[in-house]
């Protein structure tokens, strides 16, 4: 992998915590030089070896070339009006924050080459995350270039779609964690200790996703797989499927968090 940064294209990411953290870790790793990138963040006590670290973006610098707003929506509109100077003709703004829009990050850097929305997970912290990502033509190469190493790197037009990813893919990693608790709850019930009924989920979900993820039939196909005619796994499939309860439980799920994408947008638009 080869990136298009070096110490004089640099990379700012602006708040870097959790989700923003985990991406620097994979680039620094995939052999993006850590003297391109500046955190700011003022909770930070340290940065990766070679990365600096500072507490407000610089003023007396010439913007990056990359400006990565990693911080939580709710606090965007203060920020936002602190990074004025930091963002310049030749500024690509990415975005990774849930809910808040183009429109918005526009009007607030009306002055950037582009801007771009990418709604990362946290797995991307091995390669095996989700990149989906919204914004011109024109940035595409740029970006995409920070995206490969993450994982699965998936472009949209609509921007609709950013908001339904971060309730599938953004927020996805945390429901598949309660599946996994459920599963390790369930396997205690039956017997299991603890601390064996978690590895016995753990490592049934994890080798379940690796199938999927190299088999050629569908999710629906593998389940009639495993499950002999008038054996276990169709007893257990019934409980699931009866009055598509399973169906029904996520998309409930997804929606509440696609929702919430919706309140967080609308927030940032009015502040
Ligand atoms: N955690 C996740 O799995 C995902 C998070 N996101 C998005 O990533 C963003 C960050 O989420 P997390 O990393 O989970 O939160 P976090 O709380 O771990 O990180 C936010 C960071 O912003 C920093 N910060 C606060 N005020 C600041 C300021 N004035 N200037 C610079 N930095 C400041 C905080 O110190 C913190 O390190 C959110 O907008 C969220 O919607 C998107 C996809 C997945
Ligand atoms: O919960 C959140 O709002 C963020 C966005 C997707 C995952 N975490």
């Amino acid at each position: 992998m080869t990136y298009s940064f070096d110490v004089s294209r640099p990379l700012w990411l602006i708040g870097c915590g959790n989700m923003a953290g985990a991406m620097l870790s994979r680039w620094l790793e995939t052999g993006l030089d850590p003297a391109a990138v500046t955190i700011v963040d003022p909770n930070r006590a340290e940065a990766p070896g070679g990365v600096r670290l500072l507490a407000a973006a610089p003023e007396d610098e010439a913007p990056p070339a990359m400006l990565l707003l990693g911080v939580k929506p709710q606090t965007f509109p203060a920020i936002a009006q602190q990074l004025a100077a930091a963002v310049g003709a030749n500024t690509t703004v990415v975005s990774i924050m849930a809910g808040v829009d183009v429109k918005t990050l526009t009007g607030a850097f009306a002055g950037a080459k582009a801007v771009v929305r990418l709604m990362p997970n946290l797995p991307v912290a091995l390669g095996k995350g989700v990149a989906l990502l919204c914004g011109p033509e024109s940035a595409r190469l740029q970006v995409e270039a920070l995206a490969a190493p993450l994982g699965l790197a998936l472009w949209v037009n609509d921007e609709a779609l950013i908001d339904a990813g971060t309730a599938v893919s953004g927020s996805g990693p945390a429901f598949v964690y309660r599946f996994i608790d459920a599963m390790a709850t369930g396997a205690e019930k039956l017997g299991f200790a603890s601390e064996d009924a978690e590895r016995l989920a753990l490592a049934t979900v994890e080798g379940a996703a690796a199938l999927a993820a190299r088999a050629d039939e569908s999710p629906a196909v593998l389940a009639d797989r495993v499950a002999s005619p008038g054996g276990t796994t169709r007893a257990g499939l019934n409980v699931l499927d009866a009055d598509a309860a399973i169906f029904d439980l996520v998309h409930r799920t997804l929606q509440a968090a696609a929702d919430r994408a919706a309140e967080l947008a609308a927030e940032a638009r009015k502040a």
